[in-house]
């Protein structure tokens, strides 16, 4: 199938229109090439041989020819993309209130600077020293905001679904992820899914079978019916009426038995965990000796007696629990293959494909894949199994464009891939990935622990659709594979290959082919697989068939060896993966580091977040305050990491956007802000217990300078609640999280990521509550409180302001002279830490008041000794008089 064949399938519906977005010209010629779309500029490199063949009879019949050819690859390559503008009287109110709240946030500084509290220095210091953070903080977040995008209306490969243990993410969600994968309104022929699987777990392996079998009978009924969702466990639990829009008389039939189907394949997926576990050597071992052994690991047995390939019959002396030989086993084949070839295994399982009425129907090619794990090696955990894919999809089926998808990320509107892809044909070859926001399942109703980042995904991910892209959010991003590769967008790659032709000498890797192998290792089929530098530069459409049509051929033997070979734990040895090619390594998140770096060379990404449609859920996510913690911890700690790498934004190359320089800045130094917030938290309180305030008096200037930079605030929040199309309530749970996260995680993360830099230790996954795995109560991950350290201060902050209230009030009611400004100053400025705070005490109540002592022990012993100590640091005589009536020693 020809370029143009794929681009106008995937405009479908989308484009009605043949003029050009970029330059609304319709057949006209418009005067800047860098303007143009490429048809235009195609009219104008004609208009110019015209003008070059001066007069010649040969002139007309050429312009003829050529406009012919140029009408007939404008039919095929119209735009499907097109960008849309914020509206003029949204952005320049944005802008200029920006620009305003810069002036009064300087003027009010230099009024705090020029205006001390000389009763209390200490106070007004340290407010001051916050309040200049804040605002140099709000700068690096406001600023990349000054060019956002609202919407994009647009119309996506070799997909991969990354599982890691089957413990701690459900075969069931994972098997879920693959089937809305093969069901995705895409060409089937065009389709690949690979299945990461890094436990090498044979429960893993035969839930993936059973999708296979399943497959055969849910895609052609999501086909024929039009269903969406297309994962079965949405579908099958959509609260909205399922024969609404149906018309065929046929459909209440079909669903009633694929509903019979699906409850039956729930039961085989579930049964398997125990099916898996009396067939391996471990659990034999426990039920004779009554102890699991910690190594050597267990081999098992598969269903048909055969030993499972990722586990040792005879393991070597040190080999660990999760090591294991690499497994590739194609599950579904492709529709030109007879027969299925399998790594390590022979019973390779062909699914005939039948729709429901009967008729076969192809399916997309999926693979199974267990990268190989041995002691001595370093796996680098979700960035090692990507660049695994990445090798072993490009010996399979070599898609020039790659999507992954965590375990439980499921593709929740089939035209998800269509839509993606149409921004990198678009002539748009300088985009290096599309990225999808995350949309989840099983979030409380009031979304407690802001769980749904709308913020992050509808405000900031645009606003950086208007810069540079984007950044690389790990999950739900389609790249182009040759970024992955680590190649420079085409024309910095062009311009390379071009210096190096004339020079002909210096580092030639884009140039010569024969350095690839220092580069990507060993593998002949990989770097064969690897199109040359020389098409980078040229649109898709004008390149060689061979390198943009279907590259795929049945699946032989051999190239399953090969895959086997790229995906060992020594593939890697002195080659560039994980720094210079693929996703990168060290990193807790490996995904904005990736993105980081092609950025870096020039890349630009693009968002693709349409207001009325999800493209993908996630089945999963982290709703006790324990675990959210946990999870915001260990982003933080990519963050602190980022800072102190050599991937500090401050030392970018000059490819990379000032503003988007400024959107990483903010990102690697967003945890530093905690600090000052968590003094700035406890200011309250010391001002109630001081009687004093951060300024000398509640001045009409101060209020002012308070109210201009509070008005100011809420309009911003406003006109961004308006661009990015989110509710107010977003925005107020973000702040919440971003004081909750800020005085409790953000401080781990600023021990732990220069520790983590030092010793390179990773931090635990995060631990997910998954909508597939019902609980008797709904939510009821909810209200578990459980034990972490990351509570400390912000329950010290909660109870010292409680306690500052207490005697304020206390003070201020019995004193003669009661200093009410001051107090009331106090009062506010505790309210507004508490309304922060106010989610996660919630999450410490639990919802039966369980929570664990521990807790209130804590927080009374930190608090009282505070309280103390600040006392003690007012009256260094030792005894002092506060309201009046109450004394300390
Ligand atoms: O050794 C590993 C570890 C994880 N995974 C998979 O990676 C995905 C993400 O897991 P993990 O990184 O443990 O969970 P989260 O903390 O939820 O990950 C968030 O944060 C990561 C780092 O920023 C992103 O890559 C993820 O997309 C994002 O969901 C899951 O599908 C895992 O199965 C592997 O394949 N191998």
């Amino acid at each position: 199938m020809s370029s143009g064949q794929l681009r106008r399938q995937t405009s479908k519906d989308y484009i009605s229109e043949e003029s050009c977005a970029e330059c609304s010209v319709s057949g006209e010629v418009a005067p800047r090439q860098d303007v143009l779309c490429p048809r235009c500029r195609e009219m104008f490199k004609l208009l110019e041989k015209a003008k070059a063949v001066v007069n010649g009879a040969g002139a007309l019949s050429l312009l003829e020819t050529e406009e012919t050819r140029i009408n007939n690859l404008g039919k095929q390559n119209r735009l499907m993309s097109r960008k849309i503008n914020v509206p003029t009287a949204i952005l320049a109110p944005y802008r200029l209130l920006i620009l305003f709240r810069i002036i009064v946030l300087g003027l009010y500084h230099a009024w705090r600077i020029k205006n001390r509290n000389e009763d209390a220095m200490c106070l007004w210091g340290i407010s001051v020293v916050c309040e200049i953070w804040f605002s140099f903080s709000w700068l690096l977040e406001q600023l990349p905001k000054l060019n956002p995008t609202p919407n994009s209306e647009l119309p996506a490969i070799d997909v991969f679904i990354t599982a890691a243990d089957p413990d701690k993410e459900s075969p069931l969600v994972t098997a879920n992820t693959a089937l809305s994968v093969l069901a995705a309104d895409y060409p089937v022929e065009k389709l690949t899914c690979y299945i990461s699987d890094d436990a090498g777990s044979l429960q893993t392996f035969e839930a993936i079978a059973e999708v296979s079998s399943f497959a055969a009978l849910w895609v052609p009924f999501c086909r024929k019916h039009d269903v969406e969702p297309r994962g079965p466990e949405s579908y099958f639990n959509l609260k909205k009426d399922p024969y609404w829009n149906k018309i065929r008389p046929d459909f209440v039939k079909d669903r009633r038995k694929m509903k019979r189907e699906y409850d039956e394949f729930k039961v085989r997926i579930n049964a398997l965990r125990e099916a898996v576990r009396r067939r391996s050597y471990a659990y034999n071992a426990l039920e004779e000796r009554k102890v699991l052994p910690e190594a050597p690991p267990p081999a098992t047995w598969m269903a048909d007696a055969c030993h499972w390939p990722a586990t040792w019959i005879n393991p070597l002396p040190g080999h660990r629990y999760d090591d294991h030989p690499p497994v590739v086993q194609v599950m579904l084949s492709s529709p030109s293959n007879e027969s299925i070839p399998t790594g390590n295994k022979e019973d390779g399982r062909s699914v005939p494909s039948m729709d429901l009425t009967g008729v076969n129907m192809r399916l997309p090619l999926m693979v199974y894949i267990a990268r190989e794990k041995r002691p001595g090696f370093e796996d680098h955990k979700k960035a090692g199994a990507l660049n695994a894919l990445a090798r072993a999809s490009a010996i399979i089926s070599n898609g020039p464009f790659l999507l992954n998808l965590d375990y439980d990320n499921y593709v929740h509107d089939s035209l998800a891939f269509r839509e993606g892809i149409c921004y990198m044909l678009d002539g748009s070859e300088r985009v290096c990935f599309v990225q999808y926001p995350l949309r989840l399942d099983g979030v409380d109703p009031s979304d407690r622990y802001a769980n749904h980042n709308n913020a992050l995904f509808d405000a900031n991910m645009r606003a950086l659709d208007g810069i540079q892209g984007p950044f690389n959010l790990g999950s739900r991003c389609l790249f182009r594979r040759m970024a992955v590769y680590g190649f420079d967008p085409p024309e910095a790659s062009l311009q390379r290959t071009q210096q190096l032709n004339a020079s002909d000498d210096g580092p030639s890797d884009q140039k010569i082919p024969s350095t690839y192998s220092k580069r990507f290792g060993n593998s002949t089929s990989l770097i064969d697989s690897i199109p040359v530098a020389e098409f980078q530069s040229r649109p898709v459409y004008d390149r060689p068939q061979e390198t943009v049509a279907d590259p795929r051929g049945p699946v032989t033997l051999p190239s399953v060896a090969e895959a086997l070979s790229v995906i060992s734990c020594s593939y890697e040895d002195k080659t560039q993966w994980g720094e210079r090619v693929g996703w990168i390594y060290g990193s807790a998140k490996e995904d904005v580091a990736t993105g980081y770096r092609m950025h870096n060379q020039g890349w630009r990404s693009v968002y693709c977040a349409p207001t009325e449609r999800d493209f993908f859920r996630s089945a999963a996510a982290p709703i006790n305050l324990a675990d959210r913690l946990n999870q915001i911890l260990r982003r933080a700690t990519g963050s602190v990491e980022m800072f102190f790498s050599h991937r500090n934004p401050l030392l970018v190359s000059p490819n990379m956007r000032a503003l988007q320089r400024l959107a990483y800045l903010n990102h690697s130094a967003n945890p530093f802000t905690s600090v000052f917030l968590t003094v700035y938290c406890f200011l309250p309180a010391f001002c109630l217990l001081s009687g004093q305030f951060i300024v000398q008096s509640i001045s009409a200037t101060f209020l002012a300078y308070v109210l201009a930079l509070t008005v100011t605030l809420c309009i911003l929040t406003l006109l961004e609640i308006k661009w990015s199309d989110t509710q107010f309530v977003d925005w107020w749970r973000n702040e919440q999280m971003r004081v909750i996260g800020g005085t409790s995680a953000h401080l781990g993360a600023l021990l732990q990521g220069p520790l983590r830099v030092l010793t390179g230790i990773e931090p635990s996954p995060t631990a997910k509550k998954s909508s597939a795995s019902a609980d008797d109560e709904e939510f009821a991950h909810l209200y578990a409180v459980r034990w972490t350290w990351l509570m400390v201060p912000p329950i010290t902050i909660m109870a010292l302001n409680l306690i500052a209230v207490a005697i304020g009030v206390s003070r201020t009611i019995q004193s003669s002279s009661p200093e009410w400004s001051e107090f009331l100053g106090g009062l506010f400025f505790s309210f507004w830490v508490m309304i922060h705070l106010h989610p996660f005490a919630k999450g410490l109540m639990g919802r039966r008041g369980k929570t664990p002592t521990v807790v209130f022990v804590w927080s009374g012993l930190v608090a009282i000794t505070i309280s103390l100590l600040w006392l003690t640091l007012k009256s260094p005589s030792g005894a002092q008089e506060i309201g009046g009536s109450i004394t300390f020693p």
